[in-house]
């Protein structure tokens, strides 16, 4: 009897798609058995990266992105392409009984309407939109396990909604005066070429952009209106900042009542205490990108500042690993009854 779990990958030639090729080298039990590349089919991982010479992965075949041929092959399937693209391939793959896990935003959101207003893309899988699953192991570990599809979270609303979540749900901060302040390493923005993420226009530079406008804004929203019992809107702000990966957000809000910083940190720590990958700094420590680079960790630090009755809220998270990748393989470790944590022990990569 086969000992591991046929896994395709579409869309390996980006960035999620080449992080989670480099989890899946030392994972147990997931084994990758197809990746494809509509410019590359017909190659294999290693012609394309050199870097997984000797690996498990070398000989990998790369193919095009055909559901028949993912079907014949796969039990599960990552889908690490833009958005828009993905609902078809899932569509086609549930309907050939492959589990998914889509790192993309098209089943995230559970109103098509809220999904097409910031997307603007007409959403051609509506149906599936009430069996997808928001894979966030942290609040939702019961409803993956038994997915087909799952919503892999975005990269931001990752750090957003793991940070707010305590606050919100015990009532802690008020509803209608919440700020993520967020900054994102250029990884963020895939690796397809724009003049915005060449070297010159991201190094030695740091700019808002989206202010306001950002499509992530209404994910965050759905999620923490659940932890709050009820609607939240929220001012979501986006930067970039010249690293290749990594998001830290500082999230300001403002206190229901007066709560000493000892409290607030009580509070959150018992929140996340049995959460392998969320971690509560201590009192008075603020986390920093390099700390969660290539992990799983979402590390949260905590200001109290009593001349505004303002609760600051940082997190820094991986955007490519906990943002995206580390996450989706998460999720399929869940979906397939596996501890959650396989695979995804490595140490930060430093520096
Ligand atoms: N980058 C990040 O930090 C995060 C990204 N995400 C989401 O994950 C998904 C992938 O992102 P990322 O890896 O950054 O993107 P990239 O732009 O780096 O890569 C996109 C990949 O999709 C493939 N692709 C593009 N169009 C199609 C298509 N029509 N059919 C089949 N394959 C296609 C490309 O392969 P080829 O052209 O070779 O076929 C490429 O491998 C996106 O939805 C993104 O929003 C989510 C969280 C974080
Ligand atoms: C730095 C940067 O450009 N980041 C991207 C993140 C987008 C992303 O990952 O989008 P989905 O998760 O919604 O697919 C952006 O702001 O558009």
């Amino acid at each position: 009897m086969e000992q591991y779990i046929k896994t395709g990958l579409v869309g390996a030639t980006g960035y999620t798609g080449m992080e989670l090729a480099r989890l899946m080298i030392g994972h147990p039990v997931f084994k990758l058995v197809l990746a494809t590349s509509r410019k590359e089919a017909g190659k294999t991982l290693v012609d394309i990266f050199p870097h997984l010479q000797a690996t498990i992965l070398a000989d990998v075949p790369l193919v095009s992105p055909d559901p028949d041929v993912l079907a014949k092959e796969c039990d599960l399937v990552f889908l690490a392409v833009p958005h828009g693209t993905a609902m078809n391939i899932a569509a086609e793959l549930l309907a050939r009984k492959v589990r998914v896990i889509d790192l993309s935003a098209d089943f995230r959101l559970h109103d098509a309407g809220v999904y097409e207003a910031w997307y603007n893309v007409t959403h051609t899988q509506q149906q599936l939109l009430s069996q997808a699953v928001y894979g966030l192991p942290e609040l939702y570990a019961q409803d993956i396990a038994h997915a087909e599809l799952i919503a892999n979270p975005g990269c931001y609303p990752t750090s957003a909604i793991l940070g707010l979540y305590p606050a919100l749900q015990q009532g802690l901060i008020k509803t209608e005066d919440i700020v993520v302040d967020s900054k994102s390493g250029a990884t963020g923005a895939g690796r397809k070429a724009s003049v915005s993420s060449l070297f010159c226009e991201v190094n030695e530079n740091f700019r808002a952009y989206n202010l306001g406008q950002h499509r992530h804004t209404p994910e965050i929203e759905q999620e923490v209106s659940v932890a709050a019992s009820t609607p939240v809107t929220l001012s979501f702000n986006t930067h970039l900042v010249p690293i290749d990966r990594g998001i830290l957000s500082t999230i300001y809000t403002r206190l229901n009542q007066p709560a000493t910083l000892t409290a607030v940190h009580d509070l959150f720590t018992r929140f996340y205490a049995h959460k392998s990958w969320v971690r509560v700094l201590p009192q008075g420590a603020l986390p920093q990108t390099k700390w969660v680079r290539g992990t799983m960790f979402c590390d949260i630090g905590l200001a109290v500042d009593p001349r505004t009755d303002r609760l600051i809220i940082v997190t820094a998270i991986d955007n490519l690993c906990r943002g995206a990748s580390g996450q989706a393989l998460a999720n399929a470790n869940i979906m397939f009854g596996l501890d959650q944590t396989l695979g995804l022990h490595g140490g930060t990569l430093i520096p």
